[in-house]
C-alpha cells in the first residue's frame, strides 16, 4: 500500500531550542495513527510543519505522493485539520463559520450550511447553529472544529487534541466516526494525551521523544504483555517512573499535611 504521509529526517529548532532532531516515519492509507509524547515534545510543531504552517529547519515531507513544498495549495484541499488552539472566529455564528470554511474548501454555501447544521444537530448542538461561537462551551467549540475539518470529505485528517472538552457520549460518537472514516480508506493522524482513547482507536502508535520517533508500531507490537496499557508503555518509553514521588513532593511544597 502506498504511503500517504512520509517525513524524512525532519528537524526544527526555534532559535537555540532544538525541538525536532530527526523525525522520520511513513504512514500507509487507511490507518488511524496515535501521535503521542510528553508536553513540549513537539507534536503540535510536527503537525504545523506537515501542514506548512511552520517551516522545517531540515528534512522532507511527502503527502499523498506529492511534495508539501511544491503542492501545498492543492494538498490542503484533501486535508482536514483540527488545531490544538484554534483562532475560531468568536463573532461568527456556527452557521457563518462552517459556511465560510466549507466554501474555502470548495463546497457551495448551501451545501456547507446544510452539512454543518445536520452534523451539529447530530452532536446535540443544533439549537446553537445560529448563535455566536463566543457563547459556546469548550465542548461545543470543539464540535464545530471537528465538523469544520470534515466538511470537504478530506483523505487525510490531522487532529491535534480533538476531544478536548467533549463529553463522554460525544467522544464515543467521534471514536466510531473515526473508525468508519478509516474503513473508507481515510488516514487519521491523531495527537492526544488521552491515552485510553488513543489506545482504543489507533491502528498504529507513534511516540515522539527527545526530538525523534522513539517507537512506531501497532499497540500489540509495542506492548510486551496483554495487560500492558498505553499509559504504562508511555511511562516506560519516556523513562518516567517516579510519579508517586513527584506527587508527594508537590504536596510537600504546598504544605498540605
Ligand atoms: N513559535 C514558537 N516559538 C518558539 N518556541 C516554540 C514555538 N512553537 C513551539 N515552541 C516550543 O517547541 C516545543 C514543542 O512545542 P509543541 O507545542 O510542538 O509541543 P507538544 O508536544 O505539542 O506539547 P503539548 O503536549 O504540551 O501540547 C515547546 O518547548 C514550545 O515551547
Amino acid at each position: 500500500m502506498a504511503d500517504v504521509l512520509s517525513l524524512n529526517h525532519v528537524a526544527k529548532h526555534f532559535e537555540n531550542h532544538q525541538v525536532l532532531r530527526d523525525v522520520t516515519f511513513a504512514i500507509p492509507a487507511g490507518q488511524i495513527v496515535g501521535y503521542i509524547g510528553q508536553n513540549g515534545a513537539g507534536k503540535s510543531t510536527t503537525l504545523k510543519i506537515i501542514l506548512g504552517l511552520e517551516e522545517p529547519s531540515d528534512g522532507e515531507i511527502t503527502i499523498l505522493g506529492q511534495s508539501l513544498h511544491d503542492q501545498r495549495d492543492a494538498l490542503m484541499q484533501r486535508i482536514g485539520y483540527v488545531p490544538e488552539n484554534a483562532d475560531i472566529f468568536e463573532a461568527l455564528t456556527a452557521n457563518e463559520y462552517l459556511s465560510f470554511i466549507g466554501q474555502l474548501y470548495g463546497l457551495t454555501e448551501a451545501d456547507a450550511r446544510y452539512k454543518g447544521q445536520q452534523l451539529l444537530t447530530i452532536l446535540d448542538n443544533g439549537d446553537s447553529f445560529n448563535k455566536p461561537i463566543s457563547s459556546f462551551s469548550k465542548g461545543m467549540r470543539q464540535s464545530v472544529l471537528i465538523i469544520a475539518s470534515l466538511l470537504h470529505n478530506p483523505d487525510l485528517l490531522f487532529w491535534d487534541e480533538p476531544l478536548n472538552g467533549l463529553d463522554a457520549n460525544t467522544v464515543l460518537i467521534i471514536e466510531e466516526v473515526l473508525g468508519k472514516l478509516r474503513d473508507q480508506g481515510k488516514t487519521i493522524f491523531y495527537s492526544s494525551h488521552i491515552l485510553d482513547v488513543v489506545q482504543a482507536v489507533s491502528d498504529q502508535i507513534l511516540l515522539l521523544h527527545d526530538g525523534q520517533v522513539a517507537a512506531h508500531g501497532t499497540f500489540a507490537d509495542l506492548s510486551n504483555s496483554a495487560d500492558t496499557t498505553l499509559q504504562q508503555l508511555f511511562n516506560d518509553m519516556t523513562g518516567f517512573k517516579e510519579h508517586g514521588e513527584k506527587a508527594q513532593a508537590f504536596i510537600d511544597v504546598l504544605g498540605v499535611s
